[in-house]
């Protein structure tokens, strides 16, 4: 089997659009709805995404209405006050119906075409319950955690975690059996946090 055979049928993987963010770096728009390339980011995202996928959902804590106008079930975060992707993540695992979702973020609008089932591959053959990427830059491996695979079954575990006031994605990673997927093309991956990045993801 290739590396990039789906292991884990398509049908049982919900994906989500992450795009619940402050934005602060863009001075506090909504990223998701900025246009790039004459649609909203979020939705370059989507329907990325919505091959790779059997549904697609997006998480977002403001102007819902645009966000449901992009045709797909619409998720705000279960806590409040920006508690960061993992919030958005809780909303994911809490809807999703199926056995597994994954997560891109809203910024990122040319992630690989074989995000999900390489993803996918990994987690099955590792028999891991995360599968999450890894860009190799220069030989640095830097986690990815908003390109995650996960069994939707670790959503008690996640409440648990977050009403105990934590936060941080690898101190509740590190809890349970995790692959990292390593791409090796950073560029595919580019994402923009502020005014500047977005113009240049156009170019
Ligand atoms: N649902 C949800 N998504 C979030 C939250 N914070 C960040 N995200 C999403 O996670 C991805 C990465 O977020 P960042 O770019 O690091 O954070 P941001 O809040 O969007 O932007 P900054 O305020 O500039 O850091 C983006 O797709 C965000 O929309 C949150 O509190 N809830």
């Amino acid at each position: 089997m290739s590396a990039t055979d789906m292991a884990i049928p398509i049908e049982s993987i919900t994906g989500l659009v992450l795009a619940g963010g402050r934005g602060s770096r863009m001075g506090g728009v909504d990223k998701g709805l900025q246009s790039h390339l004459g649609m909203p980011l979020a939705l370059h995202a989507l329907l990325r995404l919505a091959p790779q996928v059997g549904e697609v959902m997006i998480s977002a804590n403001r102007n819902l209405a645009a966000y449901e106008a992009m045709g797909v079930p619409v998720w705000p975060d279960p806590i409040e006050d920006y508690a960061g992707p993992l919030a958005g993540l809780l909303a994911g695992l809490e809807h999703a119906q199926t056995e597994w979702l994954v997560t891109v973020p809203c910024d990122s609008p040319n992630f690989p075409l074989d995000l999900v089932a390489r993803l996918a591959a990994a987690a099955a053959e590792q028999d891991a319950e995360i599968a999450m990427a890894a860009l190799n830059e220069e030989g640095q491996l830097r986690r990815q955690p908003v390109f995650c695979l996960l069994r939707t079954s670790l959503v008690e575990s996640l409440v648990a975690f977050l009403h105990a006031g934590e936060r941080k994605v690898d101190r509740w990673t590190a809890r349970h059996r995790m692959v990292e997927v390593v791409f090796d093309e950073p560029a595919d991956f580019a994402n923009a946090n502020t005014t500047d990045e977005l113009r240049q993801l156009q170019r």
